[in-house]
């Protein structure tokens, strides 16, 4: 059957002109994701894995190619487009958790789904129910400063998955976490996946990520080596 394509990049380019000369971060790279996907983007470093990251999630523009999302071409949006579609349809995880430190657990949870116009009552609601799954049952009302490592990356997961967007980008989400710790955010992004078919896509150095991923990309100084692993799910 074929899979709903959620992302799609065509010959994208992200080259940036500096003192030194052109760095070609990514060199025509084509690719998509399938719905479903456990996608795994490898490489060494500097090789432009959140570079791609950041470019399908609209956080940056390529210098050259296209990018599809939800098969809708993103090229030519204004701002105010691309930030919607961005909240609408794309979950973040960052490295360094990136929450915000003056407002509560269920606070960071609930953010997109009130820049989303949700009401307060089904926001807290869902907020509670994606931190049960995260098991973090009771922490609403704490701060992020005052959870651990671990802890604060699983308020990120249930932060990305919250509104049900069709896309979670995860950059490096295991570095900061040590070993143990990093194989429970695993195998609890697994489960969301295999549960509800969240599709993730992980820029990673992390040999766990890449054994568990459904497949696995690599890319090395902006361009893409050959597809690994088949598609599994
Ligand atoms: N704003 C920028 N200006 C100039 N060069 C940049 C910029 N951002 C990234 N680069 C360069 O682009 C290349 C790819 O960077 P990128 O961060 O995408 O790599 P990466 O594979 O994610 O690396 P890492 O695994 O270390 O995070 C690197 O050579 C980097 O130095």
């Amino acid at each position: 059957m074929q899979r709903e394509i959620v992302a799609k990049t065509i010959d994208v380019k992200r080259h940036y002109e500096t003192k030194g000369g052109c760095v070609k971060a990514v060199d025509g790279v084509t690719m998509q994701v399938e719905a479903g996907e456990f996608l795994a983007i490898a490489g060494p470093s500097g090789s432009g894995k959140s570079t791609l990251l950041n470019l399908l999630g609209m956080l940056d523009e390529p210098t050259d190619g296209r990018i599809r999302l939800e098969g809708r071409d993103i090229e030519g949006l204004s701002r105010t487009e691309r930030a919607r579609i961005r909240r609408d349809h794309i979950g973040f995880i960052f490295q360094a958790y990136n929450l915000i430190p003056v407002l509560t657990v269920a606070e960071n949870v609930e953010y997109v789904m009130m820049l989303q116009g949700q009401d307060t009552a089904s926001r807290r609601q869902r907020a509670l129910e994606v931190l049960a799954e995260v098991e973090l049952e009771g922490k609403e009302d704490r701060f992020p400063q005052e959870l651990s490592g671990g802890q604060q990356q699983r308020v990120a997961v249930a932060r990305a998955i919250a509104s049900r967007p069709a896309l979670i980008l995860a950059d490096e989400p295991t570095a900061n976490l040590d070993s143990k710790t990093a194989i429970a955010l695993i195998d609890m992004m697994e489960r969301i996946n295999r549960e509800q078919g969240t599709t993730f896509v992980f820029s990673t150095h992390d040999p766990r990520i890449m054994k568990r991923s459904s497949r696995m990309i690599r890319i090395c100084d902006g361009k893409l080596e050959e597809e690994a692993a088949e598609v599994l799910v």
